[in-house]
């Protein structure tokens, strides 16, 4: 298996705030990890340094094989996917869908008259077929729901074929049955043994789809615990990190979690 991130002793400072703080951290290729976490607890932060937005303020972080403080932004962009709200933000919403799409392949948010390659074509249609978005390829993104934007900004991730793929929040505000198409096609993505090594944040753990295989628990910026996600999201461990009493079921490989105030 191939190491695809590893976080040493890791830390951001944003505006004087300690935001990642000490972070240990590794994920091979074959791993499909959740990060939870409280509000504020620096979940984001540590997606965007993972997605080489962010360079550590001290320690080392190292995104497939490049190390952060040498590499080279422009290189590591298309080998890693980075689908959420705050990016596809930076695309104007009168772009259409397949262009949104596409030009992913280009490290662009819009298209400026672009020939676009054949392979990328093929490519964009392949990915809007299996991201449900074939018959919307037309339609601009300020027309979709919200279900639909999602499908798309994770079709947009996964357009240059990246080798690490962050979803920051995939089924937030989703209603249940836009949340359960999006986790069941997550799922079924996440259980192909060729797709990227996956790093999903989420708030909930009934939005773990199934075929996800870990977990890290996030406080206080730091990795309080990680690990498979039978052994990590327990009863106790969310506990400690939510500091509420939380009791955590497990119903056929589908999590839910409840606290008592
Ligand atoms: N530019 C910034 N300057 C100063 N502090 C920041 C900045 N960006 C984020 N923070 C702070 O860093 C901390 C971590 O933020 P981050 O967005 O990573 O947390 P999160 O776990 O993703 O939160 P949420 O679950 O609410 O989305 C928060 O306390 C936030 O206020």
């Amino acid at each position: 298996m191939v190491q695809v991130l590893r976080f040493s002793n890791a830390s951001l400072v944003r505006d004087g705030n300690t935001v990642v703080n000490n972070l240990n951290w590794e994920v091979t290729s074959d791993q499909r990890w959740i990060i939870l976490g409280a509000n504020g607890a620096g979940k984001t932060s540590l997606l965007d340094m993972a997605a080489g937005w962010d360079v550590p303020s001290s320690g080392q972080v190292t995104v497939l094989d490049e190390d952060l403080s040498t590499a080279d932004p422009e290189w590591l962009r298309p080998r890693v996917g980075y689908a959420s709200s705050s990016m596809s933000k930076r695309i104007p919403p009168t772009e259409t869908v397949s262009d949104a799409v596409i030009t992913a392949a280009y490290a662009a948010a819009e298209r400026r008259g672009e020939q676009f390659e054949d392979l990328d074509i093929r490519r964009a249609r392949r990915v809007l077929a299996e991201w449900r978005l074939e018959s919307l390829s037309d339609r601009t993104l300020v027309s979709l729901s919200e279900g639909e934007a999602k499908r798309m900004q994770i079709a947009r991730s996964i357009m240059t074929d990246p080798e690490l793929l962050l979803l920051d929040e995939p089924t937030a505000g989703l209603d249940l049955g836009s949340r359960e198409e999006i986790m069941q096609m997550l799922g079924y993505f996440a259980g192909n043994p060729s797709a990227p090594a996956i790093i999903m944040v989420t708030h909930h753990v009934e939005e773990i789809p199934r075929g996800f295989t870990h977990v890290l628990l996030v406080k206080d910026g730091g990795a309080a615990y990680a690990g498979p996600i039978a052994s990590t999201l327990t009863s106790e461990n969310l506990t400690d990190v939510f500091g509420v009493k939380v009791t955590v079921y497990n119903n056929d490989g589908r999590y839910s979690a409840q606290a008592s105030l």
